[in-house]
């Protein structure tokens, strides 16, 4: 059921290569999607977003292929996508804004208007409904950009460094939230956090250079670490990206 990598391979210029020919089922549930800097995390929700498409292979969910056209609009609908910086729109309020990004991947408008409350809801954002976006801290529009993501009620939710630079309090609200929206959709999140690893997600993917270096259950992660969970995790991380431990 998650979404595949076929034999992808993709670059942004020409004789540049990202991924060459990867293989990669997303799994279902929870998942951390860990790499270092330029491994290739964005461009990997990029092109399950499809945002981007490959250049050879393809990406596949429930059968679709979002490089296909009369794939696309049903694909982008069951999959959403939320970037590392969230703009808001200028002069939107926040229900405004979360209903135009149901609008846009294909809803009624009326309908866009009623879910996005409810979305707002989800990510305890409904008391600033009428607020303008561009009045929100850095932490309150990250939540805009989740409940971007709900108000189409998405199967499949690509957040990429949702928590970034939030401090620990945004930090575990979000993972509150994100917890919560876990269990109604699966959820790929690109992060550098590896501590909350095992609390906060079932399974990892972890990236290299483009190439996979583990795709599992993060207790399989651990395994190839020391003696305490959170050692582990760090250790296994830094061994598969080849980074000193
Ligand atoms: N718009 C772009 N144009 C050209 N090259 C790009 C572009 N975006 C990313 N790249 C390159 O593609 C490679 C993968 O980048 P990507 O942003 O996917 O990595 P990442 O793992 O998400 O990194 P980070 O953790 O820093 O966000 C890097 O070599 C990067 O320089």
């Amino acid at each position: 059921m998650p979404i595949s990598f076929e034999g992808c391979g993709f670059g942004y210029h020409r004789g540049s290569r990202v991924f060459t020919d990867l293989e990669l089922s997303l799994p279902e549930g929870r998942t951390a999607l860990l790499g270092p800097n330029g491994s290739g995390k964005s461009t990997l929700l990029c092109l399950a977003a499809s945002l981007l498409h490959p250049r050879t292979g393809r990406v596949r969910y429930r059968g679709l292929d979002p490089a296909r056209r009369r794939d696309r609009a049903r694909y982008r609908a069951l999959v959403g996508w939320m970037p590392q910086g969230i703009r808001p729109l200028p002069g939107l309020t926040v229900r405004e804004q979360v209903g135009y990004a149901g609008w846009l991947k294909g809803m009624p408008r009326r309908t866009a208007w009623r879910r996005s409350l409810a979305a707002l809801e989800t990510v305890e954002l409904a008391s600033l409904a009428d607020r303008r976006c561009s009045e929100l801290s850095g932490g309150q529009l990250r939540r805009v950009g989740l409940a971007q993501t709900l108000v189409h009620e998405a199967e499949v939710i690509l957040l990429d460094e949702p928590t970034a630079g939030l401090d620990p309090a945004q930090r575990e609200r979000f993972h509150e939230i994100m917890a919560q929206v876990g269990e109604r959709s699966h959820l790929i999140v690109s992060t550098h956090d590896v501590q909350d690893l095992a609390d906060a997600y079932g399974s990892v993917v972890v990236l290299d250079e483009g190439r996979v270096g583990y795709a599992g259950p993060v207790a399989g992660l651990m395994a190839h670490g020391g003696d305490t969970p959170a050692e582990s995790i760090e250790h296994a991380y830094r061994r598969l990206v080849a980074q000193e431990v």
